[in-house]
């Protein structure tokens, strides 16, 4: 070097040594003649030291030095570039990734040194060793991969794991470079798919998608399809995809469903129809008639509602048991069926009790041709081995514009003609008249005024006294139900029991009645009367219905009334139900001690062996046949039958009705043990009944 000033060529030069980024050595004679501030750091020298140093200190053994300086020389010896990756030493023993470039500076004096440019390559290395290490995981990740995996790139498919080809059916390599439309089923539906998360895609949003892809095979396969764009993936939009063959779960899914949808049916079909027939129920009736009443009022037609109820079905199933029953109703109704236009809706409403609901009829006229058909289709017998059964039905009908307008009240009005029918015999049938309505509505009324009554502390009982007709003496009462109405004054009993027994309120009323006739009697006899015996009436409801057993039971104990001081007055055709378990019940009852009277006697259909059976120990001889007696022969004849069949049988009688001397004289001259009637008393309430009591211990019966 020139101690003299430095020329403008070294300055640049010093400058381009001071401040490279590379380091810069200059080796002569293999020692380090000079060397920049970056060369020293690379090797973790102070300049100054590194300077004077032999070259070999760069390097790990003088045999790693002598090996580089053999791959050099031939090359630096030509005048040429040698260059290198290699792993270098510093100065406190640790290595440095060198990439070294070498010139000779005068080829042809190999004194005049060379010159190395040192690059630090150890962050690169460990980058690009970094690299690989991800790169062969996710190799091992794509090959191993349970589930498909595929890069896209613009719709195209770059990459794809093996498990991905497999699950489509392609050969190893056969998708890259395809469209991925290759696994679409169509076209359409790829362009659909593109639609359903294109946007979403771009958005950076991750795809959780279900969708039925095409195998290679053109058989079809249900994939979920988890994809998201690669964020690095900058100008190109490469897409990978994570997808799995879902065919398995969705069919698992189909099944349930299908299940599913299959138990739904079957509840709708439930809801709607009746279990044992089939046949629509009120809902579906309700739904069909309001269909149909939209088209007639349209169409201007007539639509008819009938309700038809088989008579005697209750005693059917009492007495054949309830699987017959159930196979009658199944016959009723494939006959009703035979009867029917499609377009009708045949329908039950449980019980013995079908709907009709006739529709299309140009007039009311039509309704009588289908009223015909089914009178005519049921009169053959039903045969239900080994009984052969002949029905017969009544039939209530309300039409359509005439009688109502909508499903409640057409169903009404067809009940109530229904119910009328009933009453005027079997195999009738009734059209709804306005009539009808007006009683209904006093139905209702004394329905809902009953159920206060009884709250309410309106109903009463009125006594009427009884007679031994050879003595003379005050035998016994009956007990006769009154209903003091706020409003209407005392209602008589044929007006109101009806309405009881219907609605099953007469068994809450008929318990309160045999109580108080219990409580009754129990004051009369500790006030120091004579034992009566005190009837009351019971109704065929009670029986079948009631608590009667417990209810008799409670109110003898309550009261302390001896048993045999209480009458039960049943009707003919309450014994008629001539079952076990009403036998049975009867027979509990008399084994209390109480009697029993079988009231109206004559009216029903008499039979001497139930009278034995039953244990009865007395009749009441029905009043229709006691008040003609002086002028009726038949009535005559009817009463005399009576009392000599009661005397025949053990029985005692009683004349009801009794209302002239005349017909009392006449009565016991029949030899009827008692008598009741206007003649002696009419029926009083207890209080008077008591007045009446210490007024007369004794009334001869032919004295007014
Ligand atoms: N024309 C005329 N009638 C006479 C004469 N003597 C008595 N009567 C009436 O004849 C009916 C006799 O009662 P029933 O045949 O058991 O007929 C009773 C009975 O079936 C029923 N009933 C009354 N109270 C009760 C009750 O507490 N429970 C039940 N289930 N039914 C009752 O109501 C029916 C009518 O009772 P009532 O109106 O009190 O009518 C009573 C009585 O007042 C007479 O000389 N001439």
């Amino acid at each position: 070097m020139n101690a003299s000033a430095p020329s403008q060529l070294e300055l640049e030069y010093q400058a381009i040594l001071q401040n490279a980024w590379v380091g810069i050595l200059l080796t002569r004679r293999r020692v380090v003649e000079h060397c920049n501030p970056r060369a020293a750091e690379l090797f973790g020298w102070p300049q100054g030291e590194l300077i004077g140093q032999p070259a070999s200190v760069l390097y790990f053994s003088e045999s790693d030095y002598a090996d580089m300086g053999q791959q050099a020389s031939h090359l630096l010896g030509a005048g040429q570039l040698f260059e290198q990756e290699r792993l270098m030493r510093k100065r406190d023993g640790s290595a440095v990734h060198c990439h070294l470039r070498a010139k000779p500076i005068n080829p042809a004096n190999s004194a005049d040194g060379t010159i190395w440019i040192l690059e630090d390559i150890g962050e690169r290395k460990r980058s690009e060793s970094q690299l690989r290490r991800l790169l062969l995981q996710q190799q091992a990740i794509l090959e191993n991969a349970s589930v498909g995996i595929l890069f896209t790139c613009d719709g195209l498919i770059q990459h794809c794991n093996p498990r991905f080809e497999d699950l489509l059916g392609y050969a190893p390599g056969e998708l890259l470079g395809n469209s991925a439309e290759v696994f679409f089923s169509s076209p359409d539906d790829y362009q659909h798919f593109g639609l359903a998360i294109g946007s979403r895609l771009a958005a950076g949003e991750r795809i959780d998608i279900e969708w039925r892809n095409r195998r290679r095979d053109g058989s079809l396969v249900w994939f979920r399809h988890l994809a998201r764009a690669l964020p690095q993936a900058g100008e190109e939009k490469i897409t990978i995809w994570i997808s799995d063959d879902i065919s398995q779960r969705k069919a698992v899914e189909h099944e349930l469903a299908n299940a599913h949808a299959e138990l739904e049916r079957r509840a709708h079909f439930l809801a709607y129809h009746d279990a044992l027939t089939g046949l629509p129920n009120r809902l579906l009736l309700q739904d069909r008639l309001q269909l149909a009443l939209a088209h007639a009022e349209r169409e201007h037609q007539h639509l008819a509602l009938l309700c038809l109820d088989l008579d005697n079905f209750k005693h059917i199933n009492d007495t054949l048991g309830h699987a017959t029953g159930d196979v009658l109703l199944q016959q009723v109704t494939q006959r009703l069926l035979g009867c029917l236009r499609d377009t009708d809706t045949l329908s039950r409403q449980g019980g013995d009790e079908f709907i009709v609901l006739l529709t299309h009829l140009g007039d009311q006229h039509a309704t009588l041709a289908v009223l015909g058909k089914i009178t005519a289709c049921m009169q053959a017998p039903f045969v239900l081995d080994p009984h052969e059964l002949v029905l017969s039905f009544s039939i209530g009908v309300a039409l359509f514009p005439n009688d109502g307008r909508d499903f409640d009240t057409l169903l009404r009005k067809a009940d109530m003609a229904m119910y009328r029918a009933k009453e005027s015999g079997r195999n009738s049938h009734h059209f709804f008249n306005e009539d009808m309505g007006q009683q209904a509505g006093e139905h209702l009324r004394l329905r809902s005024g009953l159920r206060r009554a009884l709250e309410q502390g309106e109903l009463q009982l009125h006594y009427q006294p009884q007679f031994d007709l050879r003595s003379g003496a005050l035998v016994g009462a009956e007990a006769l139900l009154r209903w003091q109405h706020p409003e209407q004054g005392l209602i008589a009993p044929a007006r109101f029991i009806p309405v009881a027994e219907e609605s099953g309120l007469i068994v809450p009323i008929g318990a309160w009645v045999i109580e108080e006739v219990c409580r009754q009697g129990r004051t009369w006899l500790d006030a120091g009367h004579p034992p009566l015996l005190l009837a009351v009436n019971l109704s065929a409801v009670q029986f079948k219905r009631g608590d009667l057993e417990d209810t008799l039971r409670r109110a003898l104990q309550h009261s302390g009334l001896p048993a045999h001081q209480l009458e039960l007055e049943l009707t003919e055709s309450l014994l008629l139900h001539n079952t076990h378990a009403m036998l049975d019940l009867v027979r509990r009852l008399k084994r209390m001690g109480v009697k029993l009277a079988i009231d109206d006697f004559g009216t029903g259909y008499s039979s001497l062996s139930y009278l034995k059976r039953f244990e009865v120990d007395k009749l009441k001889i029905d009043q229709t046949f006691v008040r003609d007696l002086l002028t009726d022969p038949d009535d005559a004849a009817i009463v005399r039958a009576i009392i000599q069949m009661a005397a025949s049988l053990g029985l005692r009688t009683v004349a009801e009705g009794v209302e002239t001397a005349a017909v009392a004289e006449r009565i016991a001259a029949l030899g009827c043990d008692e008598a009741q009637g206007y003649h002696y008393a009419r029926p009083m309430p207890a209080a008077a009944f008591t007045d009446f009591l210490q007024r007369t211990a004794k009334i001869r019966p032919n004295s007014s």
